[in-house]
């Protein structure tokens, strides 16, 4: 008897894909060409797979990475400053008073509002940057190897150019923005977490906003502002909030070196 199992066909004919066909074709202006269903049944179902995750990755109005997208690169971004030590920036921006925006001209006005700052955004950074909408009026980018003076210099270079980007909303109607934009730098080294990054990136956001918006706040000296929560990630249980703990005895091994 052979051990080899058949391989195990799959009939398109018996799957529901129209709903996901529906999808792909309204998602995008250029959807990817479908191969031919009955010649090559794998690559079909591949690209509508890879058509759909390419879907669940985007913001429909922006075009932009959306926060689901965002999360995973800034997850790897913590991975990757963990093991290389390299600098990196979070950046989140957000349209400062965009309520007065939808009030004053209507939400199909304020739509086009973020279209158009999402475009002069992705104008702004690198292809290796990611760049989302990260929800309503505002946007989040990371930018791996990024040093401190070249991070702060994109910074003001991405509010002085949104603030000049004039927004045309109709024949006699332009428009335009500005944005408050706060930063946090990995802590290099360290293995932080996502969300005590972003929540550090935030608190800079708020400053911005609090100290009259259209400025940038970027933390300063990020390994001065090392949380007790992040200093336990990385060094438990050698740390407690009441100061360091003993070192743990060597072993005997250990001292023939
Ligand atoms: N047109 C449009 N408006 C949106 C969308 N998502 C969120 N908003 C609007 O964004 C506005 C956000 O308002 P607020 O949170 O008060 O913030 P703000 O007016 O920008 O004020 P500050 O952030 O304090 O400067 C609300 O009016 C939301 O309805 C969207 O997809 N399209």
């Amino acid at each position: 008897m052979s051990d080899t199992a058949p391989p195990s066909l799959v009939d398109l004919r018996a799957l529901r894909l129209d709903t996901a066909l529906a999808l792909i074709g309204q998602g995008t202006d250029q959807p990817a060409p479908l191969p031919h269903a009955a010649a090559s049944p794998t690559a079909y179902l591949q690209t509508v797979v890879d058509s759909l995750c390419e879907l669940s990755l985007r913001d429909p109005l922006s075009g932009l990475a959306n926060r689901r997208h965002f999360h995973a690169a800034l997850e790897r971004e913590v991975d990757r400053v963990a093991r290389s030590g390299e600098a990196a920036l979070l950046m989140m921006l957000d349209i400062d008073h965009f309520k007065r925006v939808n009030d004053t001209y209507g939400h199909v006005a304020g739509d086009r509002v973020l279209q158009v700052v999402a475009r002069t955004l992705a104008s702004c950074v690198r292809p290796m940057d990611t760049l989302a909408r990260y929800g309503g009026e505002e946007f989040a980018i990371v930018l791996p190897a990024c040093q401190a003076e070249f991070g702060r210099a994109v910074a003001e270079r991405i509010r002085r150019v949104v603030a000049a980007t004039p927004i045309k909303l109709g024949p006699n109607t332009t428009l335009h923005v500005t944005l408050s934009i706060g930063g946090a730098f990995a802590l290099q080294w360290i293995r932080s977490t996502t969300g005590l990054w972003t929540n550090r990136a935030d608190s800079q956001l708020y400053r911005a906003k609090s100290e009259g918006r259209n400025r940038v706040c970027i933390e300063e000296q990020p390994s001065s502002t090392v949380s007790a929560e992040e200093k336990n990630l990385l060094f438990a249980p050698l740390y407690t909030p009441s100061g360091w703990g003993e070192l743990p005895p060597m072993n005997s091994s250990d001292s023939a070196y």
